[in-house]
């Protein structure tokens, strides 16, 4: 396919063009801090930048006419109405993380989160120093399947990709769930396997859950 991406001079920008690229596909249009690169019309839009970057991308899609993945943090409510707004005429994949493994753990949390009634419960998120949203948009996730006000510590070290651990606590033991990302190329995948899925669909919201 013909790809468009948002920030793709971005550390995900790039991930995600050399591992479309790697699988044959072709990158034919940008937009970043420094304007458009046009090749050719997109076949769908990838959007990993920033909210503020977030009209631009709702202008692109609404002009080309194609499906939008998008993977950017730190989202306002009414942007992700307009996500919705939008997803009536083009299908829309969001998530704020697109790894198996966290999957995984919000299937866990959700398993558990009526057993731990009582105990003491944290998230604490990891991310590489140039992380500009606190806290990450998958713990502010794991919150939200909690459905509970639970702290968020946030670190920002190094270069790590992202980690994040959920700590549950009661007078006689600690039960935790962690998740580590290798590498940016995890979520890239997540990218991928979304873009296969919105190919056949003509419209529609959807979260990277309803692509596993
Ligand atoms: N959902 C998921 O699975 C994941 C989500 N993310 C999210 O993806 C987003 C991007 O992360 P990351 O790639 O690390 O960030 P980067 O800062 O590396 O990439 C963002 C890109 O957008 C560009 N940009 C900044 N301002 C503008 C603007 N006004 N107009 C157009 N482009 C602009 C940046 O340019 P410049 O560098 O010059 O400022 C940069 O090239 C973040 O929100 C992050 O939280 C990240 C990983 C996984
Ligand atoms: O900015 C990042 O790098 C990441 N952002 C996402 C988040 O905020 O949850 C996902 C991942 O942890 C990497």
């Amino acid at each position: 396919m013909k790809i468009g991406i948002v920030g793709y001079k971005g550390r995900m920008g790039k991930e995600i063009k050399d591992l479309f690229e790697e699988k044959n596909h072709e990158f034919v249009w940008g937009y970043d801090k420094d304007g458009e690169h046009f090749q050719e019309k997109p076949q769908i839009i990838i959007d990993f930048s920033l909210p503020e970057v977030f009209e631009k991308t709702e202008d692109y899609v609404k002009k080309f006419k194609v499906p939008l993945i998008i993977g950017t943090t730190g989202l306002q409510d009414e942007q992700i109405e307009a996500l919705k707004a939008l997803a009536k005429d083009v299908p829309v994949v969001q998530s704020y993380n697109f790894s198996i493994g966290i999957q995984l753990f919000l299937k866990m949390v959700d398993f558990l989160k009526d057993k731990i009634d009582g105990w003491d419960i944290e998230i604490v998120e990891t991310h590489h120093r140039f992380k500009k949203d606190k806290p990450s948009g998958t713990a502010k996730m794991i919150k939200e399947s909690l459905d509970k006000d639970v702290p968020i510590s946030s670190l920002r070290l190094g270069n790590v990709a992202g980690d994040h651990v959920l700590y549950m606590a009661n007078l006689g033991e600690v039960l935790g769930i962690s998740h580590r990302a290798l590498s940016r190329r995890a979520f890239a995948e997540g990218v991928l396997k979304s873009a296969e899925f919105v190919t056949n669909k003509k419209n529609g919201y959807f979260t990277f859950t309803d692509v596993i």
